[in-house]
């Protein structure tokens, strides 16, 4: 199992700081904050609860337990003992090198200390710095706890150590790092986010569309693609059989033609400043801002879920971190020393909004889910561990029966009891209860699992550790009253028509 980062400061806890915050402490790393504002403490309390909610649908794997957050009234009592920093102040190069020079005054001479900054270069941010070394663009993007791509970028190659090990430790939080070859303004992402929005200011001043018609330009169009192939390979396949080449061929001349005003700026006035916030207010003025972040994560966990069932681009980075979740979910279930003589708890599940049907319980298939998982997680606790089904030894179930209780709803918090109901050299008979946050028993089921060579395709004896974990469980695990449903098939209800059940 990866490490995770232990302690990390993040300096300034405003919209990326906040989003900083929720990414580390949500990976079970303990996060110091230092930031000036009153109300710092309620604006990072909101957003968390935004990214707690977001992480509990994004992935299904049993969420690790928090960090602890702590804030501090200096950024010397904040970046103490951190490994990693995160300066997240506003875009000010003075006020960056200000932060930059306390950070440097009081942290570990080994900790990193990364710039969320969107257009400063690492040359720039490192002027007067005594370790400027240390000090690299880590550039996130807005939800930085959902949206897994970070910049990462130094001033040369003598950089190359420290942005990697930078990048360990982001995607070790489930980012996926992107260095950049060269220092330059605005890295990549803004540089093309910025001819976006240049463009866009444009046809707002020239009255030729409102923030509400780009933006439907956008998301009922090509934002829809960018998600998942990005700008080069959707151009390759609108090349059509002749691929890249011929869509050059077709449309580089265009570039000539008077389509973009990219070069030129539209002055900000306040009259057109004005003009873009009175439309941006009529589009989404009815919603407020924490909402909006709520309609954008559910979103966003949408496409990423997609992507992730289709194995590309975004959804392989959350694949990861959610195989991760498990691995460590697993490795705690091992290492668990619950009680032998009571029904052992050894995995939570949270229920996630897309988890419910038309009837607005829990969908069929997540029961089966989280029984599965909890199965997973007891076999992690008899050592069945990637290590045991690398020698093509494994278990397979072979048979469930799954009794639905009560009506499970969205946001209930579930932990799963698991009770072994038996065992012998082959077999393992288990049984969940599934209860909710009030104790209240959502649905039981029961499994028999067989032990198998998957090499060979067929059934084998258990090898230690499995068997001998079993029999250690089993003297408290056999003493406990058998549930009066195990072993019961469905109830025949009379048939055909009229026929005694
Ligand atoms: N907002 C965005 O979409 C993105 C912003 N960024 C970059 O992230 C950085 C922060 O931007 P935002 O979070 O948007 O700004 P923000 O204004 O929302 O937050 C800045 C925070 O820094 C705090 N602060 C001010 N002086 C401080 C100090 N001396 N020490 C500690 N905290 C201090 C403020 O109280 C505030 O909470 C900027 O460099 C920006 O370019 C990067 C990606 C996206
Ligand atoms: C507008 N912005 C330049 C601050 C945007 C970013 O830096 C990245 C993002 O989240 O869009």
């Amino acid at each position: 199992m990866t490490r995770t980062l232990s302690r990390a400061a993040c300096i300034g806890g405003g919209v990326i700081g906040g989003g900083w915050i929720a990414r580390f402490l949500l990976d079970g790393t303990d996060v110091a904050v230092h930031d000036p504002h009153p109300d710092a403490r309620r604006i990072i309390g909101e957003v968390l609860d935004n990214a707690r909610r977001a992480r509990a649908r994004l992935i299904s794997a049993p969420p690790v337990p928090e960090g602890r957050l702590s804030f501090h009234d200096d950024i010397a009592g904040a970046v103490e003992g951190a490994e990693y920093i995160q300066e997240s102040v506003p875009e000010r190069l003075d006020l960056k090198h200000k932060v930059f020079a306390a950070i440097e005054a009081a942290a570990s001479p080994e900790a990193l200390i990364g710039s969320s900054t969107s257009g400063f270069k690492p040359s720039e941010l490192r002027e007067g710095a005594t370790h400027p070394e240390r000090i690299f663009v880590a550039h996130p993007f807005n939800p930085v706890y959902l949206v897994p791509l970070v910049e990462l970028v130094g001033s040369g190659p003598q950089d190359e150590a420290v942005l990697d090990r930078a990048a360990d430790i982001l995607a070790r939080t489930g980012m996926h790092p992107l260095k950049i070859r060269r220092e330059i303004d605005a890295h990549i992402a803004d540089r093309l986010l910025e001819a976006v929005w240049r463009e866009s200011l444009w046809l707002v001043k020239d009255d030729i569309a409102t923030t509400q018609e780009i933006d439907d330009a956008i998301r009922f169009g090509f934002g829809l693609r960018w998600a998942q192939m990005g700008l080069f390979e959707t151009y390759r396949i609108a090349g059509g059989e002749a691929g890249m080449k011929h869509f050059i061929d077709q449309f580089g001349p265009a570039l000539k033609w008077p389509w973009t005003k990219l070069m030129d700026v539209p002055e900000m006035t306040e009259e057109l400043s004005a003009k873009i916030a009175a439309q941006s207010d009529a589009q989404s003025g009815q919603h407020t801002i924490r909402e909006l972040e709520r309609i954008r994560d559910d979103n966003l966990i949408g496409i990423l879920h997609a992507l992730r069932a289709n194995g590309w681009g975004a959804g392989e980075t959350l694949r990861a971190m959610e195989e991760r979740a498990f691995a460590q979910a697993h490795a705690r279930a091992a290492h668990a020393a619950p009680d032998p003589a009571a029904p052992l708890e050894l995995h939570r599940a949270k229920v996630g909004g897309d988890w419910l049907d038309y009837n607005g319980h829990m969908t069929e298939f997540r029961y089966l889910q989280v029984f599965g998982d909890a199965t997973d997680a007891f076999l992690g606790h008899i050592g069945m561990d990637a290590g045991y089904r690398a020698q093509g030894l494994s278990v397979y179930t072979v048979e469930t029966h799954i009794r639905h209780l009560a009506e499970t709803g969205a946001g209930a918090d579930l932990t799963v009891r698991t009770t072994l109901l038996g065992f012998d050299a082959k077999r393992i008979r288990l049984h969940h209860e599934m209860i909710d946050g009030s104790g209240t028993v959502q649905a039981t089921a029961e499994h028999m699992l067989m032990h198998v060579d998957t090499t060979a395709g067929r059934a084998c004896p258990m090898g230690a550790p499995l068997i001998d974990r079993l029999a250690a469980l089993a003297p408290g695990q056999s003493a406990l009253p058998a549930p009066d449903h195990a072993g019961r098939p469905i109830r025949d209800i009379g048939w055909p028509l009229g026929e005694p059940a």
